[in-house]
């Protein structure tokens, strides 16, 4: 019998694979057995390429937690504020799950510090927002509070500060990834496709439009039905629904799995995509991040380095490219 070496079996091992994952139907999207992102995780396990064998499995250790505050060290009450031990991941909780985690004008603020502080930490990459409990995600805002101005807690007036929530994450150039369990109703819906890229909840609501297409965004809104998770799914409004017990390891996958790309093209990706409907605003933001790439050049510190050496700028030596 003929002996099959080390090398031999890895290349047979290996051809094997690649026929099966030929073979594999995809599951999929739309699925109630399994997410879309589980989809892919298990086409992963059988893909032989050069990119599969470079980079490995997305690393599925737990994530260890440890509560974080921001600048002003003040502590939270409407939301839990934790950073993951070792990894670039932020996580912010609604909670207040006695009120299907409504906001009131505190938990807006308290998101906005948070949100802020996730910002500005360069060691954090992604971002996950959630509500505490299975119940809701978050139900809207907190109708108890609700006057003729808005809503109002501690003060005379009311507020509606959750657009300014909604104009902070749009503007947030790190992946904002909403863990959903339950229902994310009214202001709750909205926020949770801020995260997929929502900025105004207006009469003819242009995120839901896009997301669902014209026929469906008015079925949404006129007839004010709850939906499933799955015909979320289907609709193109959430990316992947698994089972509960599953929800915040495949949510860690994902940002596993965008903490190992480029932060700067991650940067630069978010505002393009922004760009193509924010006007001006949008427009704004890619050419500041297009200003912020120009300072890391060598051109870019040449005008810099002149100005302070009082000399005129030389950029003959940088080329004009076609
Ligand atoms: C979410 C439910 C379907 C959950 O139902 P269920 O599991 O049976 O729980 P309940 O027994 O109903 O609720 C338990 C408990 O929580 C209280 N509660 C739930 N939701 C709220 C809420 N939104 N505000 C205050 N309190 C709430 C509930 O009263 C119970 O407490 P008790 O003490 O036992 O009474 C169901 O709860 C439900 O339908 N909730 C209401 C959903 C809703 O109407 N949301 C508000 C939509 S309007 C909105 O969100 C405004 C958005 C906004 O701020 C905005 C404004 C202007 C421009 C833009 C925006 C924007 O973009 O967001």
């Amino acid at each position: 019998m003929a002996k099959i070496s080390d090398k031999d079996l890895n290349a047979v091992t290996r051809r094997i694979a690649t026929i099966s994952n030929h073979l594999l139907l995809p599951i999929s999207s739309g699925s109630n057995s399994g997410s879309s992102g589980g989809s892919i995780g298990l086409c992963n396990a059988f893909m032989d390429d050069s990119y599969h064998r470079i980079h490995g499995e997305v690393a599925s250790h737990e994530v260890e937690w440890k509560s974080a505050c921001d600048e002003y060290d003040k502590e939270f009450t409407d939301i839990i504020y934790e950073k993951a031990v070792g990894e670039g991941i932020a996580k912010i909780t609604i909670n207040r799950p006695e009120r299907r985690n409504a906001f009131r004008p505190q938990t807006i603020k308290e998101l906005i510090r948070a949100f802020n502080d996730a910002r500005d930490d360069s060691s954090i990459g992604v971002i996950i927002l959630t509500g505490k409990g299975t119940k809701a995600f978050c139900s809207g805002g907190d109708q108890k509070l609700r006057k003729a101005d808005g809503y109002a807690d501690f003060e005379h007036f009311g507020r509606l500060n959750v657009l300014d929530l909604q104009v902070q994450i749009r503007r947030l150039l790190k992946p904002v990834i909403a863990m959903v369990a339950g229902y994310a109703v009214g202001g709750g819906h909205v926020l949770h496709m801020c995260m997929v890229s929502s900025f105004f909840l207006s009469v003819f609501d242009l995120e839901t439009i896009k997301l669902v297409g014209p026929k469906k965004a008015r079925e949404m809104w006129f007839l004010a039905r709850f939906y499933t998770a799955s015909e979320a799914e289907k609709m193109g409004l959430v990316n992947a629904v698994v089972p509960l017990e599953k929800l915040e390891q495949e949510t860690i996958k994902w940002c596993r799995e965008i903490l190992r790309n480029s932060p700067t093209a991650i940067r630069v990706l978010k505002s393009s995509l922004n760009a193509v409907d924010d006007g001006h605003a949008g427009l704004q933001e890619l050419g500041g991040n297009a200003t912020l790439i120009f300072y890391g050049t060598e051109e870019g510190n040449e005008g810099k380095t002149a100005y302070v050496q009082h000399r005129r700028p030389d950029f003959s030596k940088f080329p004009r490219r076609p």
